[in-house]
């Protein structure tokens, strides 16, 4: 019997840690006929409100919301929003973390309706309404995307019939402006219509959403098939599929491009959703796409054509997640500007070039691929964290005018006006 009890408890304590626990009551009841003595446990007064808390010798242990919730004690006292604490104008801390007593223990800890109030050795009181701690816990944000996606192969995107927006409801209207932010943010690419084929009407668009990131190649640039860059991009022949800037520290964020003269053939734009490709290998070998998220790698740009000499350097892994819920945010993948690898030794190489080549096969594969022909007069938008880019190779006389911006600023500006980035 007693036996039994104890396995059962550890299962239960394995699900705790796991954050896994459903029902909360069953488990009270064990742990107590457990320990009769040794547990306290705090209900509310209300049963509806269905809270229950435990204040641990090191942490803070909350169910509410269906959630099972630990807060350190430091981070409780760290969070404080009293008006000595945070200053509510600006939106900044003013306690000074480093005078926290880093074993800091409440004093005493009450919940009033949905405000626990947590007294400190010093008689400081700190209140968090419940739904805070919920919104704010690591618990709560495991489970959440900072922002939210659809995945898409060249079918979908199509069946989708995503629309464009027109050029003067982008510059002129809000609603327009946000139609056009919500299907960036959700497939990684958006198109505008109607623009004068013109670098400065090009210019007025980026600026309506961002700041344009000035680069090695200028704020606005403007180019064609003359090499007067040390760049395959200055050049008729094709392009694979590459993100830019994968040797900058932090690559651009957004790719512009309005193609304002083409006499030829050939040309086209191909786009592939680097999420969509990833989350096949995530699929299908996860073990690579954790190698691809882990293994520092270097991409490079040398140049030293007529005046321009640049030798620029970017570390960071192919696919970039973050840690507590696996999410991609960006993707470095360009197999030109790729430098020596020389940060991992010889048996993670042969595993990286195996999971590399599982990538490559998924952003290859012709029903992953979405060939556009971009025309003067419409304006198209890459988030260059998330969708790759390729050209096919052409001939005759084209100009290709465009920029890159700032992805602080593009969320930025997406966040204003209530969209979730
Ligand atoms: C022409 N334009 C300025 C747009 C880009 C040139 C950058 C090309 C470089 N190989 C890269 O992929 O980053
Ligand atoms: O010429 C094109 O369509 C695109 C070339 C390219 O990859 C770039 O400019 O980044
Ligand atoms: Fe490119």
């Amino acid at each position: 019997m007693w036996c039994h009890r104890l396995s059962h408890l550890q299962i239960r304590l394995q699900d705790l840690l796991r954050g896994r626990v459903t029902c909360w009551a069953l488990q009270q009841l064990n742990f107590r006929s457990l320990f009769p003595l040794a547990i306290h446990w705090h209900h509310t007064a209300s049963k509806s409100l269905n809270c229950v808390w435990r204040q641990h010798t090191d942490h803070f242990e909350l169910q509410y919301a269906n959630t099972v919730m630990r807060f350190d004690y430091v981070w409780l006292r760290d969070h404080c929003r009293s008006a000595s604490c945070y200053n509510s104008k600006t939106h900044q801390r003013s306690l000074d973390t480093a005078s926290v007593d880093l074993c800091i223990q409440p004093k005493t800890i009450r919940l009033d309706e949905t405000t626990l109030f947590f007294t400190w050795p010093d008689g400081h009181v700190t209140r968090y309404d419940l739904d805070w701690l919920v919104k704010n816990s690591y618990e709560g944000q495991k489970q959440k995307v900072i922002q939210p996606r659809i995945l898409w192969n060249a079918e979908i995107y199509q069946q989708a019939q995503v629309p464009s927006v027109d050029f003067q409801s982008f510059l002129e209207t809000n609603e327009g402006l946000k139609n056009f932010l919500q299907n960036f943010l959700l497939y990684g690419i958006a198109f505008v219509e109607n623009v004068p084929p013109t670098q400065e009407h090009t210019e007025k668009l980026a600026e309506r959403i961002s700041l344009i990131r000035e680069t090695i190649y200028g704020r606005m640039w403007y180019f064609t098939s003359d090499f007067s860059r040390g760049d395959t991009a200055y050049t008729k022949l094709a392009l694979d599929r590459h993100t830019d800037t994968t040797y900058f520290q932090e690559p651009c964020g957004i790719q512009v491009f309005h193609c304002l003269k083409h006499e030829g053939t050939g040309g086209r734009t191909l786009l592939v959703d680097g999420f969509y490709a990833a989350e096949q290998v995530l699929q299908k070998v996860p073990e690579e796409f954790e190698l691809l998220s882990q293994v520092p790698l270097k991409h490079e740009y040398i140049e030293n054509v007529g005046e321009c000499h640049n030798h620029m350097i970017g570390v960071g892994p192919v696919l970039n997640v973050y840690p507590w819920n696996k999410e991609l945010y960006l993707i470095r993948y360009n197999n030109y500007d790729r430098a020596v690898i020389n940060t991992v030794p010889y048996d993670v190489v042969h595993r990286w070039y195996t999971a590399h080549r599982t990538l490559t096969i998924e952003l290859r594969r012709p029903e992953n691929e979405l060939w556009v022909k971009l025309k003067p007069g419409r304006v198209l938008f890459v988030d260059n964290w998330r969708v790759l880019h390729g050209r096919e190779s052409f001939t005759g006389y084209r100009q290709l005018c465009g920029c890159y911006l700032t992805r602080d600023d593009v969320l930025n500006t997406a966040r204003l006006l209530g969209l979730q980035a």
